[in-house]
């Protein structure tokens, strides 16, 4: 792929465009983000040493709300892949039809190698960083790769301390003790869930026969891959940073689950209790998980997976983006003309974006929700959008992420159309 990857991702929304007839405003202010924050973080180390990392935070479009999105911590995040990043947020939020604009923030860093003092002191300087330029009403963060639970609390505390007063609804996917949501720590997962095993069936798929490829295990692909084998589809291939596991008989994801949650190795085993036992498998690369000839394919972890150069060797029947951005345009072009199916990442995996909305929505009332409501409202919210965009797919003969695009867009464009475009100035002075 050349150029960057905020450009080849405005040629998914460009594709939208050409089936359209949208303002000439709209189209300008979607070419660029909105606002956009760099700054060098101090940390003092454990050895007493001083690091200075780079940290982002950029606002892609506000018109329907404040910016909302994540903040990832990982060795390869640049300027370009946080705008990115804020670019799908941006139509996600629209999708889901929630009152936010888009945003994204990274640090680059690899935080395994950070003890969790030295990861605690990065997480409230990044936030010392940005503080003018987030807020409850202005850019709410939460959690994405390599970040959690524990982070957004350490960023909801320093923010309030720098208010001088408590600020919940700054940051999203807090601890439950600090005035997280029940059920935002599944939520990617069960959204990617709710969409996938209602798509299926229309292609005939059902649970038992269905054969799932899921790369990446962590929140979104663990909890997911958790969430399939427990409905009956034999999950059988999952991958990590170091490779992945293939067994094509199924693997037992609960078992894996917990044998890497102890080991923090990715292997195909069977476990009674505490005691876990090999089973038959192949250890394969990410690569090789991709290529797989399975039933549904689920990108979980990383941009840029399936590219013009291995998407032909693609033998999936449908894929769900659970990951932001793992498929090209030039692949997304190539896969189409093998006629696999995509559903894209701004629905399948929307599920977190729109608990951390109900969280946000908690935070501000003060009444706080049980997890079966959430996890309700989530549920409906996910199927009223996929049929939309099912049916916004039909109509056009248009493929899924092109209709995803349309949908949001005629929500973003309604948004920048009432503060008055120049239509409404013709001829006024
Ligand atoms: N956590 C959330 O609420 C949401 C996450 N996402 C997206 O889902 C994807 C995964 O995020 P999380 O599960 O939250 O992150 P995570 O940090 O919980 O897990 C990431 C997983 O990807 C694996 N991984 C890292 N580099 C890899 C590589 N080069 N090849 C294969 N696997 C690799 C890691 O080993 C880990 O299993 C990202 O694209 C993220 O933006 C999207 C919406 C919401
Ligand atoms: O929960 C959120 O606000 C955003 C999560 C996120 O970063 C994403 O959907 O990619």
């Amino acid at each position: 792929m050349s150029g960057s990857q905020l450009s080849d991702a405005q040629i998914q929304l460009q594709r939208a465009m050409a089936h359209l007839d949208l303002p000439t405003d709209t189209r300008e202010r979607l070419k660029y983000p909105k606002a956009a924050i760099r700054v060098a973080i101090p940390v003092r180390m454990d050895d007493g040493s001083l690091q200075i990392f780079q940290g982002y935070r950029v606002r892609y479009e506000d018109t329907r709300g404040p910016g909302k999105g994540g903040v990832r911590y990982h060795p390869h995040v640049t300027a370009d892949e946080v705008e990115s990043l804020a670019f799908w947020m941006t139509f996600k939020c629209a999708v889901m039809d929630l009152p936010f604009g888009g945003a994204k923030g990274g640090i680059t860093v690899n935080p395994k190698a950070l003890s969790v003092m030295e990861l605690e002191r990065l997480s409230r300087g990044y936030i010392d960083g940005i503080a003018d330029f987030i807020g409850p009403d202005m850019d709410i963060l939460a959690p994405d790769v390599y970040t959690n639970a524990m982070i957004m609390g350490w960023m909801m505390d320093q923010y309030s301390l720098i208010q001088r007063r408590i600020s919940r609804g700054v940051v999203t996917g807090k601890p439950i003790a600090m005035g997280g949501s029940l059920g935002r720590n599944s939520a990617t997962a069960k959204g990617a869930y709710t969409v996938i095993n209602n798509v299926l069936p229309r292609y005939g798929y059902q649970p038992p026969n269905t054969t799932v490829a899921i790369q990446g295990f962590g929140n979104a692909g663990g909890i997911l891959a958790e969430l399939l084998f427990r409905s009956g589809y034999r999950v059988v291939a999952v991958s990590d940073s170091q490779g992945g596991i293939y067994a094509p008989e199924g693997l037992d994801i609960p078992s894996v689950k917990q044998y890497k949650e102890t080991t923090r190795g990715l292997e195909a085993v069977y476990c009674a209790g505490s005691v876990c036992q090999r089973v038959d498998y192949q250890r394969i690369t990410n690569a090789e998980l991709l290529q797989l000839p399975v039933d549904v394919l689920v990108p979980a972890a990383l941009e840029k997976q399936i590219t013009q150069d291995n998407a032909a060797q693609v033998q999936a029947k449908v894929i769900f983006e659970v990951a932001n951005g793992p498929i090209t345009a030039a692949a997304d072009a190539i896969l189409a003309q093998k006629g696999i199916p995509v559903f894209p990442d701004i629905l399948v995996n929307a599920g977190g974006v729109t608990v951390s909305y109900f969280e946000w929505v908690q935070n501000r009332s003060g009444w706080y929700w049980s997890a079966a409501e959430v996890d309700q409202k989530l549920q409906e919210r996910m199927l009223r959008e996929t049929n939309e965009i099912w049916h916004i797919a039909q109509a056009k003969t248009i493929p899924f992420r092109t209709a995803a695009y349309v949908h949001a867009l005629g929500r973003i464009s309604d948004a920048i159309k009432a503060r008055g475009t120049r239509d409404d100035y013709q001829g006024q002075h």
